[in-house]
């Protein structure tokens, strides 16, 4: 039996995606070609039917109310796409976060990701997205209908104005599709860099004490000074790469309008140095001459953009190569049930933290309810043994059964009440802390404080007590032993403890171990311990070597 599963990347599927949906905001941005077709329209009437009878045109009027309206056209039609995006990116995100958070959260553990990371790709990763669903995805669809919406209805006006631009496109697409991939190249090491960078520094900041007690601030200082530094030189090769793609795509922004415009004056002056194609007036001249830089606007847009996409894929990258990670950890569905006389066996059980560092193979089996002793060397395996039977180990191979049926060790965490080495202490109460998993409230929790040895602890305050995370005030044999009391309280039938004896006194030693025996008369426990008194108690003692 193997803990992990394989996902594929294409089963990880975003909120904004498919990607070239056509989404109102993409519409909002074709449709403001429309205000760029009026504006041209009603500018080359006018100048042309001036040209041609020589005063201005009766409709001149309706032709500058038509320049106006074309501007608040335009006004309107861009703010209701950037709101239209905007609109769609929120949504983007909060499902995507809520994916995130959902998958990363309670498999942190096992992945062995540097909390940092995590933290990155749900809040960093996550806003870098916002760009492209907001504004690259609508613009590409805009930057690509537009200039051949544009070419169709300038062709009206003139076929050979309307051959230019789109034979311009060509080179320019050759030359984009170049710089694209380079980009995308560039922008996944900047994100990988800064992935880095963050996961060092919260890292870090969270050990800081020890980072002070061993005078290591030098050190860590110009560790995250380096990856700083390389955030900065992998930031300047993806400007570079941006640079690069927009001076390929303004010269032949610039190219285009300057042809059509080299082309409509020579063609007007008949100084065409060929027969001339077709018979160009003034009016229709001007008309392809204002809508030549709108050709190449949408790309203009979307270029703007592009870094948006750059980010925006780079962090669909990372955001599903955590989700897939995450996915192939997802814990097992729990077990219908474990009764207080269940037999827990191990057959050939091995902890893998990596190819070259295996614990294991390990077989057992304990009988409930009744203490098992888990001993043997440091080092030979038992916190990993234990950890592997609450799916809290990277990767397991072997057999966990309950009763003789194979099960996944991960589902039998909701069963199993847990006191490791270093319990997780969480901000908040001494009550809150003891109660995490318990169904019932905190009114039994003092007589086991007491048959602990913590009445002292809890004096007038009782489970009012104040405890922070990193549980300061606290000996190590009393946060310990609070998470004794937890794994205890939560009334789970099968108990695994991991040297519950350690850091205490010989006479608070026997309290606890007495209080331990008591409580394995009905639950299945086992305890890895390197105490002779725990393990003279216990019913059966499984040695590792
Ligand atoms: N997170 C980890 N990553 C890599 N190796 C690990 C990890 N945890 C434990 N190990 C290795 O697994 C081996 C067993 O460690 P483990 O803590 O399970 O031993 P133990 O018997 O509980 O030791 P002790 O009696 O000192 O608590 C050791 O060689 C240790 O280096």
């Amino acid at each position: 039996m193997s803990s992990s599963h394989t996902v594929t990347i294409d089963s990880v599927s975003f909120p904004g995606q498919p990607r070239r949906k056509l989404d109102a905001a993409a519409l909002w941005w074709l449709s403001d070609t429309a205000g760029a077709v009026l504006f041209a329209g009603c500018l080359s009437l006018l100048l042309g039917d001036w040209a041609a009878q020589g005063r201005p045109p009766v409709i001149m009027p309706a032709l500058l109310a038509g320049i106006v309206l074309s501007g608040i056209l335009r006004a309107g039609t861009q703010g209701m796409a950037g709101l239209s995006g905007q609109r769609d990116a929120i949504s983007t995100k909060r499902e995507l976060r809520t994916r995130l958070i959902a998958a990363l959260l309670p498999t942190g553990l096992v992945r062995g990701r540097l909390a940092g990371e995590d933290m990155r790709v749900a809040i960093d990763d996550v806003e870098a997205y916002e760009g492209l669903i907001a504004r690259f995805n609508p613009l590409k669809f805009a930057a690509v209908a537009s200039p051949l919406l544009i070419a169709l209805i300038v062709a009206f006006a003139s076929w050979v104005c309307a051959a230019i631009m789109l034979v311009t496109l060509v080179p320019f697409g050759v030359g984009m599709a170049f710089a694209g991939l380079a980009g995308k190249a560039e922008a996944e090491k900047q994100l990988q860099a800064l992935s880095r960078m963050s996961g060092l520094f919260v890292d870090r900041v969270a050990t800081l004490p020890v980072v002070l007690a061993f005078g290591a601030e030098d050190r860590v200082t110009r560790q995250i000074g380096e990856a700083a530094r390389e955030v900065a030189t992998r930031t300047m090769q993806v400007l570079r790469v941006a640079f690069l793609s927009s001076a390929v795509l303004e010269f032949f922004a610039a190219l285009s309008v300057a042809l059509v415009a080299v082309y409509c004056g020579f063609s007007l002056l008949g100084l065409l140095p060929f027969p001339a194609p077709e018979s160009l007036t003034l009016g229709r001249a001007f008309f392809a001459l204002a809508l030549a830089p709108e050709f190449y606007l949408g790309m203009r847009r979307m270029a703007a953009g592009y870094h948006d996409k750059q980010q925006g894929e780079a962090a669909e990258a990372s955001m599903a190569a955590t989700l897939q990670q995450a996915e192939a950890r997802r814990p097992a569905a729990p077990i219908a049930s474990v009764t207080n006389m269940s037999c827990l066996s191990i057959d050939r059980l091995e902890v893998i933290y990596a190819e070259d560092n295996r614990v294991g193979p390990y077989s057992a089996a304990w009988q409930g309810p009744g203490l098992h002793a888990l001993t043997g060397p440091t080092g030979t395996g038992k916190s990993s043994l234990l950890h592997a039977l609450i799916g809290m180990a990277p990767a397991v191979q072997g057999i966990v059964s309950i009763d003789g049926n194979g099960v996944e060790p991960a589902s039998l965490s909701q069963w199993v009440g847990w006191a490791g080495q270093r319990p997780l202490l969480l901000p908040g109460t001494l009550g809150e802390n003891l109660t995490l998993a318990s169904r019932e409230g905190g009114a039994d929790l003092l007589p086991l404080l007491e048959a602990c040895g913590l009445a002292s602890l809890i004096g007038e305050r009782s489970l009012d007590l104040v405890i922070d995370p990193r549980g300061s005030g606290l000996s190590g044999g009393e946060r310990r032993r609070i998470g004794l009391v937890r794994a205890i309280a939560s009334g789970r039938p099968i108990l695994l403890l991991d040297e519950p004896t350690a850091d205490l006194d010989s006479a608070t030693a026997r309290q606890v171990i007495d209080l331990i025996t008591e409580i394995a008369r009905d639950r299945l426990v086992i305890a890895a311990t390197h105490d002779a008194g725990l393990v003279e108690r216990s019913a059966s003692v499984v040695t590792l070597s």
